[in-house]
């Protein structure tokens, strides 16, 4: 059984999922992104290859929860960068080479963390399958993004370019995109859309839980996506 060691980003709460606010306010907001975190990292907690789940933040509300949900915290250094896509590379580029430096050569798995309908036996074929190349990634639902970043490469940086048209950066770079029917693992949550793709794909419990207790998808919602 190939172990691989994987690598969560997760941005200030005040800052993230700006996609989201009209729908939700700033305070549910900060919440969903907890939930979706946890359900990401619960289902990647039940893959059996995962030695080892390091979530790389600055927020300190994030790092509480990540403890409390089971996973390592990397505190982010301070920014070099501005530029948002910058400073999420560099962020993982940092935890990457700490835990490298700690452990050795591991393989690394760079997940994303709003992947609430990810399913454990996705993740295990998917990590299966990234063992063919040194580096890989997994496209994500809308064809441009990254969902996940796989190196199993001893001599190799993890190189992340995640951020606008990241597929193709990834592409560029090098890496391999992984085939396979992953719906979960695909679809990172950004919009009200993505969110309605992935409760009708099958939301994990915290996500659920939240939406439930929400109310959402409101009445009318529903009936515009219907
Ligand atoms: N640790 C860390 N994570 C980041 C940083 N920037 C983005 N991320 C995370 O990387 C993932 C993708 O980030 P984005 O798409 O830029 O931001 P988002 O919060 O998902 O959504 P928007 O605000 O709508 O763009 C999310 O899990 C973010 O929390 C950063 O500077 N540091
Ligand atoms: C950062 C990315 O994701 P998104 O902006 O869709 O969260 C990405 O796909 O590289």
């Amino acid at each position: 059984m190939h172990s691989v060691h994987a690598l969560i980003a997760v941005k200030d709460l005040a800052r993230a999922k700006s996609r989201l606010a009209g729908a939700f306010t700033p305070a549910d907001r900060e919440r969903l992104v907890l939930a979706m975190l946890h359900d990401s990292l619960a289902a990647a907690r039940q893959v059996e290859p995962i030695a080892s789940l390091t979530v790389v933040t600055p927020d300190s509300t994030v790092a509480q929860s990540a403890h409390e949900f089971g996973a390592d915290v990397y505190p982010e250094p301070p920014a070099d960068s501005t530029d948002d896509a910058q400073r999420l590379n560099d962020a993982l580029s940092h935890a990457a080479a700490n835990l490298r430096e700690r452990l050795g050569a591991v393989d690394l798995l760079a997940l994303q963390a709003d992947l609430p309908a990810l399913r454990p036996s996705e993740l295990t074929a998917a990590i299966e399958a990234a063992h063919e190349y040194s580096r890989s990634y997994i496209v994500d639902h809308h064809g441009t993004g990254t969902s996940a970043l796989l190196l199993h490469d001893p001599t190799t940086a993890l190189e992340p370019k995640f951020g606008a048209a990241s597929a193709l950066r990834h592409a560029e770079t090098g890496a391999h995109p992984l085939a396979g029917d992953w719906p979960g693992l695909r679809l990172d949550v950004d919009t009200v859309e993505d969110l309605r793709l992935a409760a009708k794909l099958g939301l994990g419990v915290a996500t659920r839980e939240l939406l439930t207790e929400l109310g959402w998808p409101d009445p009318d919602s529903r009936e515009s996506s219907s």
